[in-house]
């Protein structure tokens, strides 16, 4: 035997109220929803059927409940007990011999939201050629038909009666914002007590300076541009407007979308790639499906493509910019470059946009890294802000230029150069191949240094250091600490099993290699003056005090992280030459004299 389950309304309200929709507020679109999909069913028959839907708040009617009419198509009787009766299921299938995409409707869920605020629906629907019919719902699930008298026009008029504590949903104000709100874009004149709510034409279609109001009203900013959106695929025309401040990569950015042009979101996400987070959409889309609560965009393999197409028009609007108008170009990449750069770790044409257009950090000024290779050959790079830091002033005085790369994305987009063109040669900066660029000194000079050198290098023995001299520019700088990749790396895990217990430590230490191939060196100048004197200093204890210095002075200038040895060496170095600065004291002079 087959039965049927039973439903108790009222827990499929709250359901509705609780889970499904955000708000109460999404009765006016239902309401709406139904009669334009009414009146395109009758049109689809007549073509010359009036088509027009008229709400009347408790203001017009007077009596406290609220009016919704159209001129659609209307049901029979019969239509009554199986559409509006029946939840879940929806009537705007093949029941009416339509192709489902015409409608709105979906799910035959609709008209339930009307309980949210409702105790009683009303339905008064008259059909061509059929008698009209009075149908009353309430919400504990009872309903009722009865005969009346014939209304003169075809089509359908919803009355609400408020549930006591959901009276100001109706108010007449709330009303009308909701209808415009949802309604605004609707093919058929809408009027809410008498006045008209649609807007005369969709924004994208009316002319740039409607369109930079309507940019103005709804997302509050004067876009930079705007940019035409198009995939016919899904029935999508619509508008990207592209923001004038920087806009924050981690937030989603929220997109206005139309369904058949009633309001489906003000914040939709999914419509655009992620990396598009200079952009906001308007849209409107026949074929995109919603979710139940046609309050977001399902989604789906149509949604995936239309992401993907309009990612595409995008992306040929700022390859277009690049090729027409340096000026706007720039500046759009000085306000949205990090969109551009994430773009072009995943996209080769954007990858040449920032290539061609970007302007790099580097030591011999800002320039594109295009204009880069033409000056220079390689493109060398440092891998980090530190490193650049300490080394561009240095490898500019040796000639050697080099980018800045510890930017976001850039030493990333760096090394994807050569997708672009297998001869560019990229290169990251090794700090220890500068050294290699200094001069060393004449055989003479170098003899000389020895005992020099020797004291240095047993005061830096305890920290791993070697001392070497050199001459370089600019002879302003006395010293540099300079460390390759992997010595960097076994210094940090030096310092990290410096600090961690004797479990972790000892498994660090399997990584740590021989102290030997991977000492940093400190590269004294020769060329300054300081370095000079410091030479001829004639004690080893005055070359550890003044060497200790400048070696912490080279990790602070070079900002290395400071293990608690290099601290300590620091505290005693600087004390000892305040101590030497200070004139002797005098025999007995203690500080129990004072
Ligand atoms: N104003 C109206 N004029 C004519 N028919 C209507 C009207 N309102 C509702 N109906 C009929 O009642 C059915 C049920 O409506 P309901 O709003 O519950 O669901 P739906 O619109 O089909 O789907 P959805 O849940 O997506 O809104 C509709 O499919 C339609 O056939």
């Amino acid at each position: 035997m087959n039965q049927s389950f039973q439903v108790d309304l009222r827990g499929i309200v709250d359901l509705l109220s609780h889970h499904l929709y955000s708000s109460p507020r999404v009765y006016v679109r239902e309401l709406m929803q139904n009669a334009v999909d009414a009146i395109t069913a009758r049109r689809a028959l007549a073509p010359t059927a009036p088509a027009s839907v008229w709400l009347e708040s408790p203001k017009t009617t007077g009596d406290g409940t609220l009016r919704v009419h159209d001129t659609g198509l209307g049901l029979t009787e019969q239509q009554v007990h199986e559409l509006l009766a029946t939840i879940g299921r929806s009537g705007k299938r093949d029941e009416l011999g339509f192709s489902r995409h015409e409608f709105l409707g979906q799910f035959g869920i609709g008209l339930l939201s009307c309980f949210l605020v409702a105790d009683e629906i009303r339905v008064q629907t008259r059909h061509e050629g059929h008698p009209t019919v009075y149908w009353t719902g309430f919400a504990d699930g009872r309903y009722e038909t009865r005969p009346g008298p014939d209304r003169q026009e075809v089509g359908t008029t919803v009355t609400l009666v408020p549930r006591r504590d959901a009276a100001d949903w109706l108010d007449a104000e709330r009303v009308r914002d909701l209808a415009a709100l949802f309604g605004e874009m609707l093919p058929y004149p809408v009027r809410v007590d008498g006045d008209l709510i649609i807007a005369e034409t969709l924004p994208w279609q009316a002319g740039r300076a409607e369109l930079m109001r309507t940019a103005e009203q709804t997302f509050g900013f004067t876009p930079f541009d705007t940019i035409e959106l198009n995939v016919p695929e899904a029935g999508l025309t619509g508008v990207a407007l592209v923001l004038p401040t920087p806009a924050n990569p981690a937030a989603k950015s929220g997109h206005r979308v139309y369904l058949k042009r009633m309001l489906l979101a003000e914040g939709a996400e999914d419509l655009l790639p992620e990396w598009a987070f200079f952009a906001r959409c308007i849209v409107d889309a026949s074929e995109l499906r919603p979710t139940a609560s046609r309050e977001a965009l399902y989604s789906d393999g149509l949604l995936e493509s239309v992401r993907e197409q309009l990612g595409a028009q995008l992306r040929g609007w700022l390859v277009n910019l690049a090729r027409q108008d340096a000026d706007r170009m720039h500046r759009f990449l000085a306000v949205h470059h990090l969109g551009v750069k994430a773009l072009a770790m995943h996209d080769e044409e954007m990858l040449r946009v920032v290539d061609q257009w970007w302007p790099m950090e580097t030591n011999m000024g800002r320039m594109p890294l295009e204009e880069f290779r033409r000056r220079h050959g390689t493109v060398r790079y440092s891998a980090n802000n530190d490193e650049f830091r300490q080394l561009a002033a240095v490898a500019a005085a040796q000639g050697l230029a080099v980018v800045n790369g510890g930017h976001v994305f850039d030493a990333e987009l760096i090394e994807r150069l050569p997708l672009l063109d297998s001869t560019i040669m990229v290169d990251r900066l090794d700090p220890s191949d500068l050294s290699t660029r200094f001069d060393t000194l004449d055989p003479a000079a170098d003899l000389g240094l020895r005992p020099f050198v020797a004291a240095a290098q047993r005061a830096m023995d305890p920290l791993g250091c070697e001392v070497v001299v050199r001459a370089f520019d600019p002879p302003s700088m006395p010293a540099l600490y300079l460390t390759d990749r992997h010595a960097t790396f076994q210094r940090r895990l030096r310092e990290t099993a410096q600090v961690a217990d004797d479990l972790w430590a000892g498994v660090l230490s399997t990584f740590e290699q021989a102290e030997a191939r991977v000492r940093p060196q400190l590269v004294l100048n020769h060329r300054n003056p300081l370095v000079r004197r410091m030479s001829t200093l004639p004690t080893p204890e005055l070359v550890a005090v003044t060497v200790s210095s400048l070696y912490g002075q080279a990790l602070l200038y070079g900002h290395h992280p400071l293990r608690p040895a290099d601290m300590a060496l620091l505290n005693r170095s600087f004390l000892d030459l305040i101590d030497l600065a200070l004139p002797n004291a005098a025999p007995g002079s203690t500080h129990d004299d004072v």
